[in-house]
């Protein structure tokens, strides 16, 4: 045997010992080496650099195409567990491989005239340096459909079995392939590295399984290249197919990521830019970004948007890619970031943004999820593209967002606001309690738990019928206009005055099935949400014949202060639905001279109550609003709740006069376009614009 022969018997010795602690039989070694040998020309010193990385790749991209890009483990042969596992370590402490014919010509110099700092930030992308973190509370807010279970899942459980975490950097003439595969090898804590298990197959909800990061400098002769995770282009620079941006304005420096899909399980990010060529890029590692995105959330979602959406957090997460990169030069890149899902991806994303059709959420049997006494179902009749009004957070009371001021104490109750002597049903009793007090010693409830027709009458022709003397007015600056223009506000336009029911509460004698504590026992009848069919999106029907004066439910929402609504008003995006919010006035000039954090309203449009669905009828609405004092004498905070206004049949749609005045066009809450329907509606520009269509 010659030299040279002994020689190449050694190093072919070497390499199958050096894949062998990779756990990698000879027999898998034998053929690909014969293969890379020849690929390299026989220039061994290309499949033994980097801890014969080259090798080791190649071994495993033919195991992937063997595999058929399969993510299910269950299908891999037995000995793919270990090599998957020792990929990643290789990914830790190799280089990375340049394989002319594979990854075309470098867009930099090939590898070995290369300088260590262009290739180090390649290999900072070790996905397992963040596996021994804390694992940080991940907040259980409202979020898209099919994002939200998911998400949670992946969150909250790394065994999930399968999850992935991929990095595949093909630049500076190299491509680095970082991954954490196999899913209990994998603690890796991604938003958005999801899987679900491949025993159940969802196609209409996919799973999301590996995420890769690819630069698109590239597209790349392997047979990886029929991966969607390993496609891209780098324009004028490959001998690949040229991909082209989706928008020209996106192209250069601009951040463009584009997310693809095949099978059920993949999602891949594709840079189309030259952000990874750049030396000052740092290249972080895709847990960090993770990391940092969940930070953000944490930090700014003390309520989140229901309009949040995971290709938002696509989005943020390709911002914080970008700037994580430049932290130590705070530099950032220019441009728009731009996700489009790739051809044949867009089911991935249906139900991710407010517009596109979502999937069934579990609890159509009850939106309450059992916050309510009763089950609060949606209409089965449903189509299954149709958009479930389930971005919202059910809460079956009233919390304050933030600023409100509530003051909630038995001190503050007064001899004469409770009935502390009563026992049993406060209603029974031949006289009235103290409790009665505010409905002139008459309790407003009926022994059958109805509101008393009298009481009732006159809270509706209030309403319906306003006298000038039932408008009071702000003594000082009004709450409301003060809002408008603090240096400056414009005189009280008054609010009208409301009736109010007292409800026995804690610091009273009577049990808790007293007659005198409806509303505080909350939701008693079968309710149902439904689409309208009317443009006016969903809607609340009864399920049951409702006599007249019936407690059906309470507007319930977040507690805000006038400025926190205005604020949050200013701020809503163009597309969120805003559901309408109920200012708390009924007592606002006898309160004297409101705080502003005394001055509240109603929110239900992100925490909220089944009251959310209740849609507008102008005048002669089903359902009268009435202010409910309970756990506080101080008018300026109380419950609002809905009572029949006369006999409501099942099936029939609930609704009441949000009060709106569709001609005030200077009020913050933008009235929509009303279609309720009444013969009484005060939307009369919409009525002139329909009447004048017909005349046309
Ligand atoms: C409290 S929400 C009612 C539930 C809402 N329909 C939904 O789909 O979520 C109020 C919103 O419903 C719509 N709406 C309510 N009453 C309406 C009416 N009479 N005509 C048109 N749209 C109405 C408006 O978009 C309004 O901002």
């Amino acid at each position: 045997m010659s030299q040279e022969q002994q020689d190449i018997k050694m190093k072919v010795a070497m390499a199958y010992r050096a894949m062998q602690k990779l756990g990698v039989g000879k027999h898998r070694v034998k053929p690909v080496l014969r293969r890379i040998l020849d690929e390299y020309d026989h220039h061994w010193e290309h499949i033994e650099a980097e801890s014969y990385r080259a090798l080791a790749d190649a071994i495993f991209e033919a195991q992937d195409s063997q595999e058929g890009c399969s993510t299910d483990n269950n299908n891999a042969p037995p000995v793919a567990q270990g090599p998957r596992e020792k990929r990643l370590k290789l990914s830790e402490d190799a280089m990375p491989s340049y394989n002319p014919r594979r990854d075309g010509p470098p867009c930099q110099p090939p590898l070995e005239n290369r300088t260590p700092v262009e290739k180090k930030p390649l290999f900072e992308q070790s996905v397992p340096a963040a596996t021994n973190k804390p694992k940080k509370p991940v907040p259980t807010l409202p979020r898209a459909p099919g994002s939200s279970s998911k998400s949670r899942g992946a969150e909250t459980t790394n065994k999930s079995k399968g999850e992935d975490l991929a990095v595949a950097l093909p630049c500076t003439g190299g491509r680095s392939v970082v991954r954490c595969s196999g899913g209990t090898s994998c603690q890796s804590k991604s938003l958005i590295s999801l899987r679900e298990p491949k025993t159940e197959p969802k196609p209409e909800q996919p799973g999301f399984g590996h995420l890769a990061v690819v630069h698109q400098s590239y597209v790349l002769d392997s047979p990886t290249n029929s991966h969607p995770n390993f496609h891209g282009s780098c324009k004028g620079k490959t001998k690949g197919k040229e991909k082209k941006s989706p928008k020209p304005e996106d192209q250069g420096l601009s951040t463009n990521l584009e997310i693809a899909a095949t099978g059920e399980v993949n999602l891949s990010f594709i840079c189309q830019n030259e952000l990874l060529c750049d030396p000052k890029f740092q290249l972080p590692s895709i847990e960090a970004v993770c990391q940092d995105v969940e930070e953000r959330c944490l930090a700014s979602c003390k309520l989140l948007d229901p309009t949040f959406s995971l290709l938002n957090v696509f989005k943020e997460m390709c911002h914080r890619f970008s700037e994580l990169g430049y932290t130590s030069q705070q530099q950032r890149r220019n441009g728009n970031i731009n996700i489009a899902p790739a051809p044949g991806a867009q089911h991935l994303f249906d139900g991710l943004s407010g517009s596109s059709p979502t999937p069934r959420p579990h609890y159509l049997d009850d939106i309450s999820r059992g916050e309510e006494l009763v089950q609060i179902s949606i209409a089965s009749d449903v189509g299954s593209h149709e958009e479930y009004p389930f971005q919202f957070h059910y809460i079956a009371r009233n919390i304050p967002y933030q600023n409100a001021y509530i003051s909630i104490s038995l001190a503050r109750i007064g001899d004469d606001s409770c009935c502390s002597d009563c026992y049993d049903d406060c209603l029974q009793k031949p006289f009235a309690c103290a409790c009665a007090s505010e409905t002139a010693g008459v309790f407003a409830y009926t022994k059958e738990g109805l509101l008393r027709a009298e009481f009732l009458d006159a809270c509706m022709t209030m309403l319906r019928e306003p006298k000038l003397s039932d408008n009071i007015y702000c003594k000082e600056a009004c709450p409301l206009e003060r809002v408008k223009n603090d240096k400056q506000p414009e005189k009280c336009k008054g609010h009208l005055m409301r009736k109010f029911i007292k409800e026995c509460w804690a610091k009273c004698g009577c049990k808790r099935q007293c007659g005198n504590r409806i509303v505080q026992r909350g939701i008693t009848c079968s309710l149902q949400v439904f689409k309208t069919g009317e443009q006016k999106g969903w809607g609340l029907r009864t399920m049951e014949d409702l006599p007249k004066g019936k407690f059906v439910c309470e507007y319930v929402g977040e507690i805000l202060t006038n400025i926190e609504l205005y604020d949050r008003q200013m701020g809503s995006r163009g597309n969120a639905r805003h559901t309408y919010p109920v200012l708390l006035d009924a007592d606002w000039s006898t309160e004297g001279v409101l705080k502003d954090e005394e001055a509240l309203c109603l929110d239900a449009t992100y925490y909220g109550n089944v009251a959310r669905f209740i849609n507008h009828r102008c005048f002669d609405g089903n359902l009268i609003g009435i202010p409910v004092e309970i756990e506080t004498p101080d008018h300026h905070y109380y419950h609002l709740a809905f009572f029949t206004t006369r006999d409501v049949s099942a099936m029939e749609e609930l609704t009441w006069d949000y009060g709106i005045e569709f001609d005030d066009d200077k009020h913050p809450i933008k009235a929509f376009p009303c279609k309720c329907g009444s013969r009484y509606c005060r939307d009369r520009k919409r009525l002139t614009k329909a009447r004048s269509r017909k005349l046309l």
